[in-house]
């Protein structure tokens, strides 16, 4: 699907309907394949672990299941056998996509195709992952899941063309909608301004692009209660209550309050900050290849209320993820000393 054409398409695809959670069933979970993409990355890696009590799970590396080939996802859909698909695995990097277009949109759209319209055809329910770079920013009002979408960078094009071709392909699924993800491991904000802030006097960070820090953490914890109720019906509920969902923590702030905050927390326990001033900057000061909105606020009483899912606000989740990310930097000193 060329670019141009997926930025014509795809408004979201929420729907909405009334449904009782139930009880997990032991027997069902215990005969649950469930094949899950993308556990070196944040939300793979954060899901292994709560999903791995379900049953097996099918955690292909890169090379047995490369989303960037999607004509051979097929052989190995039909070899995994999966009663459950989560595809956290996508193409991430925002700036570059603007130069691989082609590869993004192959990973982030035509993978997920292939992968949608193999589980439409067996009613295996889907869980994908979307991103507030599918909006332009425009007002100061949080999107819906049904707001109009008209993205800014290849990367939220690409992404928006996976939204769409997953609706499209008619099957039971699920897209949790999230933004500004981090954890205390991988390539993320946090780790960066936690890296710049060891080296650096002063800090330039934008202010004016405004939305919610999430932690892969928040985003694992909320598809599993989503999922582990509803194991043995999940395809009649994403079938009645799927589409798109907003799935970010509680609160506002920028990308400079978000930075502001990890630097005071970091110094607070201990950990080495040189850093003396954060000043907050306009976009316009800030150039990258790929432009970003400046209004990245996402509606989540949709998951309230149609999940009973509430999520931490982004400070109190900061407050947890620092824990671990203070005791792996205290991990990786003792092993540097050692
Ligand atoms: N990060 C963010 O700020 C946000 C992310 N999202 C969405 O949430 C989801 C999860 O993101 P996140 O966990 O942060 O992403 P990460 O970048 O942390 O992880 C992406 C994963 O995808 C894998 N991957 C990349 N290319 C391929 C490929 N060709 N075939 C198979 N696997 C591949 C990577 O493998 P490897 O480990 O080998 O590199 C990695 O494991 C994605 O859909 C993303 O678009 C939405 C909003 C914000
Ligand atoms: C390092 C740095 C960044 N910034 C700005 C650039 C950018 O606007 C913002 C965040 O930088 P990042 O490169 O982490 O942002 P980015 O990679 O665009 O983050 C996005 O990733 C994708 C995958 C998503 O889906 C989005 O929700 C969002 O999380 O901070 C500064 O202003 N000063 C700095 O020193
Ligand atoms: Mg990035």
């Amino acid at each position: 699907m060329g670019y141009r054409k997926a930025l014509a398409l795809g408004q979201g695809c929420g729907r909405a309907a009334a449904c009782r959670h139930q009880k997990p069933s032991i027997l069902w979970a215990s005969l649950m394949r469930i094949l899950l993409t993308g556990t070196g990355g944040q939300v793979g890696g954060a899901l292994q672990p709560l999903l791995a009590r379900l049953g097996t799970i099918i955690a292909p590396d890169i090379n047995e299941f490369d989303l960037s080939k999607p004509d051979r996802l097929v052989g190995g859909l039909d070899t995994f056998q999966p009663d459950l698909i989560i595809n956290p695995a996508a193409y991430t990097a925002v700036d570059r996509a603007e130069d691989e277009c082609e590869l993004a949109f192959r990973i982030n759209a035509g993978g997920p195709e292939v992968i949608a319209q193999w589980a439409a055809k067996r009613r295996v329910p889907l869980v994908h992952f979307s991103t507030d770079y599918v909006f332009d920013g425009s007002g100061k009002a949080p999107w819906r899941e049904d707001s109009p979408t008209r993205p800014l960078s290849v990367y939220g094009a690409s992404k928006l063309a996976g939204d769409t071709a997953i609706c499209a392909a008619g099957g039971p699924h699920l897209i949790a909608r999230t933004s500004w993800v981090y954890a205390a491991k991988g390539a993320n904000f946090l780790r960066t301004i936690a890296r710049l802030a060891a080296e650096r006097k002063e800090l330039r960070i934008v202010a004016d692009q405004i939305g919610a820090p999430t932690t892969a953490r928040t985003i694992a914890n909320a598809i599993a209660d989503i999922v582990l109720p509803n194991l043995s019906n999940l395809n009649e509920l994403f079938a009645r209550k799927g589409g798109v969902v907003n799935l970010v923590c509680v609160g506002e702030t920028s990308w400079h309050g978000f930075a502001s905050a990890i630097v005071t927390s970091l110094r607070s326990r201990g950990l080495p900050v040189e850093v003396e001033r954060i000043v907050p900057i306009a976009t316009a000061d800030f150039p990258t290849k790929a432009k970003r909105p400046g209004n990245s606020r996402l509606d989540v009483s949709r998951l309230n209320r149609q999940f009973g899912v509430v999520t931490p606000t982004w400070q109190k989740a900061l407050s947890l993820e620092l824990n671990d990310f203070v005791a792996l930097q205290h991990q990786a000193a003792q092993r540097a000393n050692s």
